[in-house]
């Protein structure tokens, strides 16, 4: 069965006190208001995971997401966090890959894998991103280069493993720009990643994949883009920083 999550990535954004307003408010506002079956990750700035958790409840439709984590278990990495470390604080899910930390912090494909490996062999679930920019969509085979990160970093899993990822499909020129891609756009690229998968994986894997739309997603076009047969939920931006609109896109999925 596909699961349906919709994710918030808070980014670098929120005081500690403004974050736990926000996440007192969704928190409460998704337990008494969304019926659907859907799990509803939150990913704060991991400063604030430990605090995070305890708005939290273990097993609930509400989990915990960290924004990044570093490669390696331990070491000498200034300023860096760990797959264990978010483990052993109760985190559950992890975005990797992100455009912003592959366009501002030079993460590579070959680094990602190595990323997705540590989260994997910590319990962690991964959220991977992937996506083109705004000249590859205009000018060039932006599905290729969409296959080749997905290739790059995740098709050395066994198939057991792989099919615990979770994927977002985060077109650039739609990532807090207010240009989102259109409902058609996302299903046709939704559409291509799971066939790639299948290409790999086999049929049966590719249709369990939960693949989240990313990029201006918000509470008048989720509905829509939700409706899609492959989109599976959204990677929230912007709008997850607003406990109203963000538990309307929650309770967009159907
Ligand atoms: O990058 C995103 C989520 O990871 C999307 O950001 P926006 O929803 O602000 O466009």
């Amino acid at each position: 069965m596909r699961k349906k999550i919709v994710a918030g990535n808070w980014k670098m954004n929120k005081t500690l006190e403004e974050a736990k307003a926000l996440l007192s408010e969704v928190v409460n506002m998704v337990k008494d208001e969304v019926t659907g079956d859907v799990t509803v990750v939150l990913c704060p700035p991991a400063l604030y995971l430990t605090t995070s958790r305890q708005y939290i409840t273990a097993g609930g439709r509400v989990a915990l997401g960290a924004q990044n984590c570093h490669e390696k278990a331990s070491g000498a990495y200034t300023g860096e966090i760990s797959a264990p470390m978010l483990q052993s604080i109760g985190v559950e899910y992890v975005i990797l890959g992100h455009s912003e930390r592959r366009q501002y912090f030079g993460e590579t494909n070959a680094q990602l894998a190595d990323k997705v490996n540590s989260a994997l062999e910590n319990g962690l679930t991964p959220i991977f991103c992937c996506g083109e920019s705004r000249d590859l969509r205009e000018n060039g085979d932006y599905i290729g280069f969409v296959k080749d990160q997905l290739t790059d970093s995740l098709f050395h899993l066994s198939a057991e493993t792989f099919a615990k990822v979770v994927i977002a499909y985060e077109p650039i020129w739609a990532i807090g720009t207010g240009l989102t891609a259109s409902s058609a756009q996302a299903q046709d690229m939704h559409f291509e990643i799971r066939r790639h998968i299948a290409g790999q994986y086999g049929d049966a894997i590719a249709q369990d994949i939960t693949i989240l739309y990313g990029g201006s997603a918000n509470e008048k076009n989720a509905a829509e883009l939700f409706a899609q047969p492959d989109v599976d939920g959204g990677l929230i931006g912007g709008a997850s920083l607003k406990s109203r609109e963000f538990t309307n896109v929650v309770k967009a999925v159907n």
